[in-house]
């Protein structure tokens, strides 16, 4: 029988999975998992790429322990950031993190040379400061042009174990740079930015193969024979493929460092309205389109807690807030300021004083604080998405570490008022391996493997309770958050 081996690298750790079809059944086995964060280096924040392709070989090199001899194998990260390599394939500067403050002012700028609205209306992705098109054009433009390729991150790590060339089209629609229309990268913002067309590699679908590692890793590495295959290498587009919806249209929250909320559509949503709500159409597997809101999610928590040296498991933090009364500090969590605070305890803390509300002191307090906005900004998300899909949401789905949260999935299913259905928590590493199993064969396409995925995992419901006075506390929420949808 195959084994697919998902390399599924998130902002805060990356793991290594094999998944085997077998009786009508997916069965998956994390086999290896590191720690991943970006690092300052002389004010500037970058990730360590070469820490990440040392631990991707030192997890093959567990797989071919547990007896793996070959196997297929794809590679899925977040979006948006990129490599920069030369004639020769030699990367010619660190990666940058899309936290890096180099693109603050990106829009701004580019707002002056083309308006926000007609880049929106062609491209249909959502404005994020650090979206590919900013970042290319905050990028030193000697050094852009001395690059043969611009390769997004997980297009470079297949590169570094291939030596093939690809642009995976999921995660090339978070550059911000392909036409919806022409489904293609845009002539003009590639000129307003300075990057010529060839810098970028043809498009490319998931569900390619791609050949075999180079065999140079392979001598110096005791490790499986590898067919690569292409797979949805947005690790958001993977999380969809994972979520085991049964209803025509289900509603998903990748729940991770980033809170992904959307549905999944065949046609893009690119008009006023989610102009003005800021959604975005980024590309998913199979042609459809993953229309959905970037909300800060579990970055949050994550920053509190090595705020706290680490003092607390994010189950301990969990329990913390568990004893604190709910809804008596709400943060606007898709405010600027959280995306990389110097101290997240300190922002959150100034935030709530400003906005007039009792300072959160205790792990619990900043821990409850958290959770209580995260669940409301949920449910102003679910209304938007049901107003601007023109279709009623019944249930959300969440994926992701995010659903060891028993605490935030209650939570969220008694404030949006209605049922969280959960799991599986390695959704993104399960699409990363659908995406093998349908291109050799063993599923004919994301339905069946969606019908399969019910069938091979468990999940669990949270039925919605009654929240004491949730009008009142959803309308302070709308006013922290500027407006925004409320019915
Ligand atoms: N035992 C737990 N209890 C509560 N929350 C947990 C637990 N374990 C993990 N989490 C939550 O899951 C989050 C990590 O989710 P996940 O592993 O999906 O992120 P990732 O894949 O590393 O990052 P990305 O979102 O970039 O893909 C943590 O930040 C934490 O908030
Ligand atoms: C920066 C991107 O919006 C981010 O990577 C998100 O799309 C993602 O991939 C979360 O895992
Ligand atoms: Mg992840």
């Amino acid at each position: 029988m195959k084994k697919h081996i998902a390399v599924d690298i998130g902002a805060s750790s990356g793991r290594l999975v094999v998944g085997t079809y077998e009786n009508g059944k997916i069965l998956l086995k994390e086999f290896y998992r590191f720690p991943n964060g970006i690092e300052e280096q002389n004010g500037n924040y970058f990730w360590n790429i070469e820490k990440i392709i040392n631990e991707i070989v030192n997890g093959l090199k567990a797989a071919k322990k547990e007896g793996i001899d070959e196997c297929t194998l794809g590679i899925d990260t977040w979006g948006v950031d990129y490599a920069l390599i030369d004639v020769d394939g030699n990367r010619i500067q660190e990666i940058y993190a899309y936290r890096d403050e180099r693109t603050k002012t990106a829009i701004e700028k580019i707002k002056k040379q083309k308006s926000l609205k007609d880049i929106y209306k062609k491209i249909g992705i959502q404005f994020l400061s650090f979206n590919t098109l900013f970042q290319l054009y905050a990028h030193d433009q000697e050094e852009l042009m001395k690059a043969h390729k611009i390769l997004l991150v997980p297009d470079y790590l297949y590169y570094r174990l291939s030596g093939r060339l690809i642009s995976e089209k999921t995660n090339a629609s978070t550059t911000q740079l392909l036409n919806l229309e022409t489904k293609e990268y845009d002539e003009e913002l590639l000129q307003l930015i300075g990057v010529k067309r060839e810098q970028f590699e043809t498009l490319t679908e998931p569900g390619e193969f791609l050949g075999p590692v180079r065999e140079s890793i392979i001598k110096e590495h005791d490790i499986p024979q590898c067919e690569l295959i292409c797979v949805a290498t947005h690790d958001t587009a993977s999380a969809v493929l994972g979520v085991p919806g049964a209803e025509k249209h289900f509603a998903y929250l990748c729940s991770g460092t980033w809170s992904l909320m959307g549905v999944e559509n065949r046609y893009p949503i690119a008009n006023e309205q989610s102009y003005s709500m800021n959604y975005t159409n980024e590309w998913g597997a199979y042609g459809t389109y993953r229309f959905l809101k970037n909300i800060m999610g579990l970055w949050l928590i994550q920053e509190v807690r090595r705020q706290l040296e680490k003092e607390y498991s994010f189950a301990d933090l969990v329990m913390e807030a568990k004893k604190i009364k709910p809804f008596q500090f709400l943060i606007d969590c898709n405010d600027e300021c959280f995306l990389k605070p110097e101290n997240m305890v300190l922002e959150v803390q100034h935030y709530c004083q400003k906005s007039g509300q009792s300072v959160p002191q205790t792990a619990g307090e900043l821990a409850r604080c958290i959770f209580d906005s995260l669940a409301l900004m949920y449910r102003k998300t679910l209304k938007e998405l049901a107003l601007l899909n023109e279709y009623p949401i019944h249930s959300l789905h969440v994926v992701g570490g995010g659903v060891q949260n028993e605490m935030l999935c209650q939570l969220t299913a008694d404030v949006a008022e209605l049922p969280v259905i959960a799991g599986p928590i390695e959704s993104t590493a399960l699409g990363n391996i659908i995406v093998q199993m349908i291109s050799c064969g063993e599923i004919a396409d994301a339905a069946e493997a969606r019908k399969v995925t019910r069938e091979s995992f468990p999940i669990t419901i949270y039925q919605p309770a009654p929240v004491h006075q949730l009008e009142r506390i959803v309308k302070q929420f709308i006013q922290l958050t500027s407006g925004g949808l409320e019915r």
